[in-house]
C-alpha cells in the first residue's frame, strides 16, 4: 500500500509543470480516482417511464437522437415491458426503429422476461438490460414474481440473448433500501449481484431505487458486492431522493467504479417506487467529473440543449443544479471555459 502510494505521489510531483490534462491525470492516480468514466444515460427510459402525460414517440426519438450526438456512448432507449404495467413505454417498438443509431453508441432496452427478449430482438437490439432487486417486497411489486424466481426467468433470457451475440445488463434494485421491506443487507445485494454476474451479465448496474443510501451504506455494500464482482464489471444507478447522490458517487469513484447511470435534467422515478425522485442529472455528474479532470467525452453544451428540449417538451423545470445555474449566463460555455481556465485543472 506505501508502495503504491509512494508511486501515485511520484507521478503526481514529477508531472506537475506538465499540461493540465497530464496534471488531472496524476491528481486522479494519487487520489485513487479513474480517469475515465463511462456515462450510461437513462433519461430516455428510467427518466420518462414515470410521466402520466403521454410522450409523443417523436419527442422520444428527438431526445435520444440528441443524446446520441453529445458524445455519450450508452443512451438506454426504452423498455420492452408490458403496456399495462407501465404504459408509457408501450410504443418501445416505434421508438427502438426509428431512432438513428450512431456508430460506436449503444442502445440498451430493458426485458423483463423471454416475451420482451423475443420482440426486442425482432428489432436487432444489440443491448438488454434484465431488472432484479435485491428485496422481496420491491421484486413483487416491480416485476410480479420473488427474486428466486426472476433468477429462473432470467437464466433463459440472458443464455438466448448471449446465444444471439446480444450483450445483457444486470440492475439490481433497491441496493440500499426498499420502499416495502426497509433496510436492505449489503450480502443480499452481493448474492444477487454474484447470480447475475455468473448468468452472464458483462455489467451490473447497482440502484439506490429510493436514494436512501449515504456515503457510509454505499461503502458497506460496495465493499461486500466486490467480493464477488470484479469493480470493473460494476455501475451505480442513484437516485437523488435524499440529496446523496453525488457523494455516493463520488465515494464509488474512491472504490474503483467507472460506470455511472444517470439522466439528463435528473428526470425520473420508478412508478412502483413511489415518491423516489429523479436520477442524479447528467449534467451535475458530468460538471463534476470534467471539473476533476476526468474524461467522459460528453459535450457539455450539448448535453445542456438535450436536457433543455425535453424540458420544454414535457413543461418542466430542470432538476439539474448546473443547469440552473447556467441558465441566466449568456455565454455559459465561455464561462464554464474561463473558470476552469483559471483554476489549476482545466479539462
Ligand atoms: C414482468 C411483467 C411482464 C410480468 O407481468 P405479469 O402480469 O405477472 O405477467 P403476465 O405474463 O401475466 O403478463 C401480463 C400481460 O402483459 C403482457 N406481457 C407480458 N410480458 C410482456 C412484454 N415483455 N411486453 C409486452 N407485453 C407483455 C402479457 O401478454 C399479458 O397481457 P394480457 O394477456 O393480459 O393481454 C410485468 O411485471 C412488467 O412488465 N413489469 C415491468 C415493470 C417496469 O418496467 N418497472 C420499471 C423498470 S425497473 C426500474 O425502474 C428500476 C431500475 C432498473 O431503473 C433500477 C433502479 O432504479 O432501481
Amino acid at each position: 500500500m506505501h508502495f503504491i502510494n509512494d508511486v501515485s505521489k511520484f507521478i503526481y510531483s514529477s508531472l506537475r509543470n506538465e499540461s493540465s490534462r497530464l496534471r488531472s491525470y496524476a491528481v486522479n492516480c494519487a487520489q485513487k480516482y479513474p480517469t475515465k468514466v463511462r456515462v450510461v444515460e437513462v433519461g430516455p427510459r428510467d427518466g420518462l417511464q414515470n410521466e402520466s402525460k403521454n410522450i409523443p414517440t417523436d419527442v422520444k426519438v428527438e431526445f435520444i437522437n440528441r443524446l446520441s450526438a453529445t458524445g455519450l456512448k450508452n443512451v438506454e432507449a426504452t423498455s420492452f415491458v408490458s403496456p399495462k404495467w407501465v404504459p408509457q413505454m408501450a410504443d418501445h417498438s416505434d421508438v427502438y426503429s426509428r431512432i438513428d443509431k450512431v456508430d460506436g453508441v449503444s442502445y440498451p432496452v430493458l426485458v423483463p422476461n423471454m416475451r420482451g427478449l423475443l420482440t426486442a430482438m425482432q428489432h436487432d437490439v444489440k443491448e438488454i438490460a434484465v431488472f432484479g432487486s435485491a428485496s422481496e417486497g420491491f421484486s413483487q411489486k416491480n416485476i410480479g414474481c420473488s427474486i428466486a424466481e426472476s433468477l429462473e426467468r432470467f437464466e433463459d433470457v440472458v443464455s438466448t440473448a448471449l446465444d444471439h451475440g446480444i450483450k445483457v445488463r444486470g440492475y439490481i434494485s433497491c441496493v440500499c433500501g426498499c420502499p416495502y421491506d426497509g433496510a436492505v443487507s449489503p450480502h443480499d445485494v452481493a448474492k444477487m449481484s454474484d447470480a447475475l454476474f455468473k448468468m452472464g451479465c458483462y455489467e451490473i448496474s447497482l440502484g439506490d431505487t429510493i436514494g436512501i443510501g449515504t456515503p457510509g451504506t454505499i461503502r458497506a455494500m460496495l465493499q461486500e458486492v466486490m467480493e464477488m464482482v470484479p469493480v470493473e464489471n460494476l455501475a451505480l444507478h442513484c437516485h437523488d431522493t435524499y440529496g446523496q447522490a453525488l457523494s455516493n458517487i463520488l465515494t464509488a469513484l474512491e472504490m474503483g467504479i467507472s460506470v455511472f447511470d444517470s439522466s439528463v435534467a435528473g428526470l425520473g422515478g420508478c412508478p412502483y417506487a413511489r415518491g423516489a425522485s429523479g436520477n442524479v442529472a447528467t449534467e451535475d455528474l458530468v460538471y463534476m467529473l470534467q471539473g476533476m479532470g476526468i474524461e467522459t467525452g460528453v459535450d457539455m453544451e450539448l448535453l445542456l440543449g438535450a436536457g433543455r428540449y425535453i424540458c420544454e417538451e414535457l413543461g418542466k423545470n430542470t432538476e439539474s443544479k448546473v443547469a440552473k445555474a447556467l441558465s441566466g449566463k449568456e455565454k455559459p460555455m465561455k464561462f464554464l471555459q474561463s473558470y476552469r481556465n483559471q483554476t489549476s485543472l482545466k479539462n
